[in-house]
């Protein structure tokens, strides 16, 4: 069909309807994947930026055409260097989802039967680190390999105690800054470096050590156990939601129910589904 808006989609078939629906299901997945950051704004720019693209072609007016295709050719490059966080996130999903990393055989991040994580200890070391308002960051791996925020730090890979949890947090102590990381039921690292949360939602109440907690549940499944400098209170994130100011039962219940999905071993207090606050 001719004319200024020429429509060439009468012929309608299985293969398009197809092609809509995945274009559909990708672009619900993009809104998932920047929901609640800025670079969901960002996004919504440059769509608008490309919908008006195809407008001015349509419509025949050249020169604009050109500064906007100027523009879309650097689109991509110009994207991957905006998103770079999102698109690691999105791939680090994908991989986690494929049949590959079923078959890596759990090999470090993940416990084995033989490991049963016990979550007694860390809540033990929680409450004693509250009680002094000294402040603590305990990454759990579930099934996000995190080796690569492992690597930011000291590696021990130590047997869990109360003790040594203490021993790492203490303020005079050379490990206490940065985050522990647990895998495979053991200590891996301490003075771990995490990714720190861009989200405008996240209350100014909380401080960094929150922001890298939420950083790093944004962008793979761990559950993080926070203990705040400032106020004493102990928290759990999880998928970039922050349960805060837990006392010690629900702290166990909590930590026991989201890491009993990946720990068989592990021994929980079931409590109830809804958000604690
Ligand atoms: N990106 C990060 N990765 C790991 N640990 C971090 C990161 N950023 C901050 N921290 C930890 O948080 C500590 C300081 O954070 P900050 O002073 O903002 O916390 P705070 O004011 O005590 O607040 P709160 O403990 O209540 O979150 C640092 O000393 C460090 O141990």
């Amino acid at each position: 069909m001719s004319g200024p808006f020429p429509i060439n989609f009468l012929h309608f078939g299985w293969i398009d309807a197809a092609d809509v629906l995945l274009v559909t299901v990708l672009l619900y997945q993009l809104y998932k994947l920047l929901r609640g950051s800025v670079a969901l704004n960002v996004a919504l720019g440059l769509i608008s930026f490309y919908l008006l693209y195809l407008v001015v072609k349509a419509t025949g007016m050249e020169l604009l055409t050109k500064i906007l295709g100027q523009f879309m050719s650097v689109g991509v490059l110009a994207s991957i260097i905006l998103f770079q966080q999102e698109i690691r996130r999105f791939l680090l999903n994908v991989g986690k989802a494929t049949a590959l990393e079923r078959m890596r055989g759990w090999s470090w991040g993940r416990p084995t039967e033989t490991a049963p994580l016990l979550v007694s200890p860390f809540v033990e070391a929680a409450k004693s680190l509250s009680n002094k308002y000294t402040g603590a960051l305990i990454c759990f791996t579930q099934a996000s390999d995190l080796s690569a925020f492992a690597e930011s730090g000291d590696r021990l890979d130590a047997e869990v105690s109360k003790r040594l949890l203490l021993s790492i947090f203490n303020k005079t102590s050379p490990l206490h800054d940065g985050a522990v990381i647990i895998a495979n039921g053991r200590i891996k690292a301490a003075r771990c470096i995490l990714p720190v949360s861009e989200n405008p939602d996240v209350p100014a109440s909380l401080g960094l050590r929150h922001r890298a907690a939420i950083g790093l549940s944004e962008i793979t499944d761990a559950v993080i156990l926070v203990v705040s400098e400032e106020t004493g209170a102990m928290s759990l994130v999880h998928h970039g939601e922050v349960h805060r100011n837990l006392n010690t039962a629900e702290l166990k219940a909590r930590l026991g129910e989201w890491l009993l999905a990946v720990h068989p071993g592990t021994a929980a207090v079931k409590i109830p589904a809804s958000p604690l606050r």
